[in-house]
């Protein structure tokens, strides 16, 4: 017995005429975070096991950080978010799996109408779909060359890095590994800032321009960046490229970092606390806008829509309007798959 997988026993192996294996259609896995099964304390509990057990999401020594994980998170925070799971859960599942799901079928359409034979599949760093079983089906459909695109424009080690490792652990175990590519940062891409501005204008259109547009990208320990993180310096270069898009109604523009977890200084400023200071001061509308976020979720439809905009108006704001995650808007989708197709440059 082989310490690898996909032993095959292929009869035409010693054939010298038989097939390249190497050369059947493109891959491109899509990669997400990851979301529960169920808005249920159980499956919240599952979901938040896996992934804050990952030594790239808590960086704390493994022994300490597990007694304080099973002993006081694992206890308390699943029965207190899932009831907030369930005032976002949609028909057909969690938020961020739908829209996921719905952007990676869309992408595959648009690589598809471009001539290109290519499998797409959609894997989550933690839970369902399984990356393993993602790459494993990518890799009986044929494909020999397999580009990985986690689905997060600014890269961070504790979602960028964590799922690049989740690729190559997996492929560790096979004997013929398939050729590998990752897109692993577009801040400032022309495909997704482009996006970014019609989704701006598109509601400035119908709504009218607010008095402030607030980027919120979800946060990160200042101790991450400190130790080479690229992450806020990502998140600043899309804000800047989105800024210069919007040419005079640039100036609206603030940056803000959400969804804090434990009690170590994150990046700043934060967002609730700067929207309930604008309220205090009289500042009327805000628009915002999550851009870190592809898909909308836990942390953009009931963080932000719901938990910020119930302070900002109740610090003294007039008007709180979201502009949903690109999500799979179609034109969204076809310049995402352009970009994914010159990143296939050279293969095709
Ligand atoms: C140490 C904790 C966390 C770090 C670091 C972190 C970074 C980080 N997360 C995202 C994107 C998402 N996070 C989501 C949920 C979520 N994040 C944390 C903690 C950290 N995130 C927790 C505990 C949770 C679960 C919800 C909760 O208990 O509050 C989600 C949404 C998932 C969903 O099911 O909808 C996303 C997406 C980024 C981009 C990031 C670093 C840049
Ligand atoms: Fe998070
Ligand atoms: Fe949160």
């Amino acid at each position: 017995m082989s310490r690898f997988l996909s032993e095959v026993h292929d009869p035409r192996a010693l054939d010298p005429e038989a097939p390249d294996p190497g050369r059947g259609p493109l891959g491109v896995l899509l990669i997400n975070l990851g979301t529960p099964d169920a808005p249920t304390p159980a499956a919240v509990r599952r979901y938040l096991g896996e992934f804050l057990s990952d030594p790239r999401v808590v960086e704390l020594p493994a022994a300490l950080w597990q007694v304080i994980l099973r002993l006081f998170v694992l206890t308390r925070r699943p029965a207190a978010v899932a009831p907030k799971y369930a005032q976002v859960w949609l028909d057909r599942g969690s938020p961020l799996l739908v829209h996921s799901q719905d952007l990676a079928d869309a992408v595959a359409a648009s690589l598809r109408d471009r001539g290109l034979d290519v499998r797409v599949g959609l894997a989550m760093r933690y839970g369902r779909p399984v990356l393993a079983d993602a790459l494993d089906a990518l890799r009986a459909a044929g494909c020999g060359r397999i580009l990985a695109v986690p689905m997060y424009p600014q890269y961070a080690a504790s979602t960028t890095a964590t799922a690049v490792d989740a690729v190559n652990a997996h492929l560790a175990r096979l004997r013929h590994q398939p050729t590998l590519r990752f897109l692993d940062r577009f801040p400032t891409a022309d495909a997704y800032v482009d996006a970014l501005h019609r989704a701006v204008r598109a509601h400035w259109d119908q709504a009218g321009k607010p008095d402030r547009l607030l980027l919120s990208f979800h946060g990160l320990p200042q101790q991450s960046v400190r130790q080479g993180d690229p992450y806020f310096r990502d998140c600043h270069q899309t804000a800047r490229a989105l800024r210069a898009r919007l040419g005079a109604d640039g100036d609206r523009l603030h940056v803000a970092f959400q969804s804090r977890f434990g009690a170590a200084p994150w990046l700043q400023p934060y967002t609730q606390p700067t929207l309930e200071s604008w309220g205090r001061e009289g500042v009327g509308t805000v628009d915002l806008m999550c851009p870190g976020f592809l898909a909308d979720c836990l942390e953009t439809l009931e963080e932000i829509d719901m938990g910020c905009r119930e302070a900002f108006l109740k610090a003294g704001g007039r008007a709180f309007r979201y502009i949903p995650c690109l999500n799979a808007d179609p034109d969204w989708a076809r310049d995402f798959a352009a970009l994914i197709a010159d990143n296939l440059a050279g293969w095709t």
